[in-house]
């Protein structure tokens, strides 16, 4: 047996031409969309994104701006730089990449960009949107995955979901996301006493630990379905993922491969947020707007709504 693949470069592919119609309306009514991308330091997987972004980006229609910054960079100035951002009129989505050097507040640096143009959907509202059940910018790589998943038909309700890695950009944002299409979701980490004994209950395992080769075929049941987020940079220059592919897709119904699986997907879903970011700003979808400034309201945020 072999696993059918999850295949996230043709399904990126068909939803990029999507984009780039609803970019072009963008652009009818005089606004061309924007993202700008911060990058600090020379994070190897953080470069793979940031290349594949502005490629995208051009395919779409998108405006696409990167900021580059040395490990020094005081939290000082790219908070001035987002908050320029922020007010920019050209600027429709803004997005910090991780990781921050350790001198710089993670939370500071989310919670200074304005609600509005948080693509990520790091920012502390846009994460509790996700908590209590919906936000406007999902975050990317969950959202990629689940559209993915929802793309092959794979069904997660009543499912038992095992994701192996808590972080804040991948792990937890994912169970969140899994949990409220009634999935039973499991998270593992460094932490975790005997991971295959987690593993090996999963109908659907999600891997974004950062760790090549960490799921063997050994550790997962048969007909399992794979979706490996991980993206490491060999010594030859390739990049391969978190799971043993070669081995693991004998037992698999399903799998992503590592390129060509959830990465391209990512950078898709990002440029999705920030053209929905702009046509909110340009008011093209008039539903959506009401249900954001209704949503303010009820939080008492209309004075972040104001930073756009
Ligand atoms: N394809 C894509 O679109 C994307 C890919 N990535 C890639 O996904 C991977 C994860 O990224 P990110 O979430 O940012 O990484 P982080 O390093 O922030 O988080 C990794 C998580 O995995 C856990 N972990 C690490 N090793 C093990 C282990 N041996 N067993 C169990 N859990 C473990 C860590 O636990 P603890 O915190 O307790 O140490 C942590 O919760 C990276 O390779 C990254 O490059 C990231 C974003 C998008
Ligand atoms: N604020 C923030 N948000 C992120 O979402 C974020 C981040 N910081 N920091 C870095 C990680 C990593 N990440 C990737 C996304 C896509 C590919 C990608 O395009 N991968 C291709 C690689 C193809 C190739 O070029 O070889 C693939 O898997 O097919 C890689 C890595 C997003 N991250």
């Amino acid at each position: 047996m072999s696993a059918r693949i999850l295949d996230g470069r043709t399904l990126s592919k068909e939803i990029r031409a999507s984009l780039l119609e609803r970019s072009l309306r963008i652009r009818n009514k005089g606004h061309a969309p924007g993202l700008a991308v911060i990058l600090v330091g020379n994070d190897p997987a953080s470069k793979v994104y940031v290349r594949n972004k502005s490629k995208a980006c051009g395919e779409c229609g998108v405006m696409s701006k990167v900021f580059l910054f040395p490990n020094s960079v005081s939290e000082h100035e790219l908070i001035e730089l987002i908050e320029k951002l922020n007010a920019s009129n050209e600027i429709d989505g803004v997005l910090v990449q991780l990781p921050l050097p350790g001198h710089v507040n993670v939370r500071n640096i989310m919670g200074c960009i304005s609600v509005n143009k948080d693509v990520d959907g790091f920012h502390l509202y846009n994460v509790g949107g996700l908590v209590v059940g919906g936000t406007i910018f999902p975050p990317c790589t969950p959202y990629g995955v689940q559209l993915l998943l929802e793309t092959a038909k794979i069904e997660v309700s009543g499912k038992n979901v095992v994701i192996v890695g808590a972080s804040n950009i991948v792990g937890k944002p994912m169970a969140l996301m899994l949990l409220q299409k009634d999935a039973t979701v499991s998270i593992c980490h460094i932490k975790t006493n005997d991971l295959s004994l987690y593993t090996k209950l999963a109908d659907v395992l999600i891997v974004a630990a950062g760790k090549p080769g960490l799921i063997t075929a050994d550790m997962v049941k048969n007909n399992v379905v794979v979706i490996d987020v991980g993206i490491n940079r060999m010594p030859d220059g390739s990049i391969t993922g978190d799971v043993d592919f070669d081995n693991v897709k004998h037992k698999a119904s399903w799998i992503t491969p590592v390129p060509g699986g959830v990465g391209p997907m990512t950078v898709t879903m990002l440029i999705e947020n920030t053209i929905r970011s702009a046509e909110l700003r340009m008011s093209i979808n008039n539903l959506e707007v009401t249900k954001l400034e209704k949503q303010n309201q009820v939080y008492g945020l209309s004075k972040l709504l104001g930073q756009v």
